[in-house]
């Protein structure tokens, strides 16, 4: 089922208010990110196609499970990065497929500067993590390119969003589901997401603009 999610859950809403807090050093900024991505990843990961299999306990032997899919994991860089672990943990045999894009300061358009998606095979379902989702300008890239490549299912996991970056994203692709923990109403003059928790990927790295 295509749709915008904004997963409800007290975890998230706690540690999203400590992401948020302007005084949150990035250790504890990082931990929060990877805690509120495996809860996305909860959520977004409950239809994907497993397949029977048999497994022999100590005891006997039962009925088991194991994932039917190729998984490709999709972090946008550099915030991304933070997402990655938290997902793999969850899925160890997902691949993990990097692509590099920054926001233009003056423009707030994407730049594409890294991909190596090699030419077909893609993978069944692709997991796009970026933790911010503002004007949607750099995670529509992304599905494009991963469009692109032939993946035909795919999923957004942010873990905040800008309520019109939300609409222009859903507008165009109908059929990505994004899961996100919280909508913020507004993108400031800068592009950036009011209340919204500052620049994700500085705040991950400890890289201070000024
Ligand atoms: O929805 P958008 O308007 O495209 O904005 C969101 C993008 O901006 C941030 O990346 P940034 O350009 O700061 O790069 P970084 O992760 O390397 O810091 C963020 O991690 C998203 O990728
Ligand atoms: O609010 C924003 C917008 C884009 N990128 C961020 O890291 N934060
Ligand atoms: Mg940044």
């Amino acid at each position: 089922m295509a749709g915008v999610y904004e997963v409800q859950h007290p975890l998230i809403d706690c540690h999203l208010s400590r992401l948020r807090e302007a005084t949150t050093r990035p250790e504890e900024f990082r931990s929060l990110v990877r805690r509120v991505a495996t809860l996305l990843a909860y959520e977004a990961t409950k239809d994907l196609a497993v397949e029977a299999t048999r497994v022999t306990t100590p005891l006997t032997e039962t009925a088991g499970c194991k994932l039917a899919e190729r998984i490709g994991l999709v972090p946008i860089l550099r915030a991304g990065l933070g997402m990655v672990e938290p997902v793999l943990d969850l899925i160890p045999s997902a691949e993990v497929w990097h692509l590099g894009l920054y926001r233009d300061e003056a423009t707030a358009e994407p730049v594409e500067y890294y991909s190596k998606l090699p030419p077909g095979r893609p993978v069944d379902t692709a997991l796009v993590v970026d933790p911010m989702l503002a004007t949607g300008g750099s995670v529509m890239a992304a599905v494009e390119t991963l469009y692109a490549w032939g993946v035909q299912r795919i999923k957004v996991l942010s873990v905040l969003a800008a309520q019109q970056g939300i609409d222009d994203f859903a507008a165009r692709f109908p059929d990505v589901q994004i899961f996100v923990c919280r909508i913020d109403p507004e993108l400031n003059a800068n592009k950036f997401i009011v209340p919204g928790l500052g620049d994700a990927g500085d705040r991950i790295f400890n890289t201070p603009q000024r």
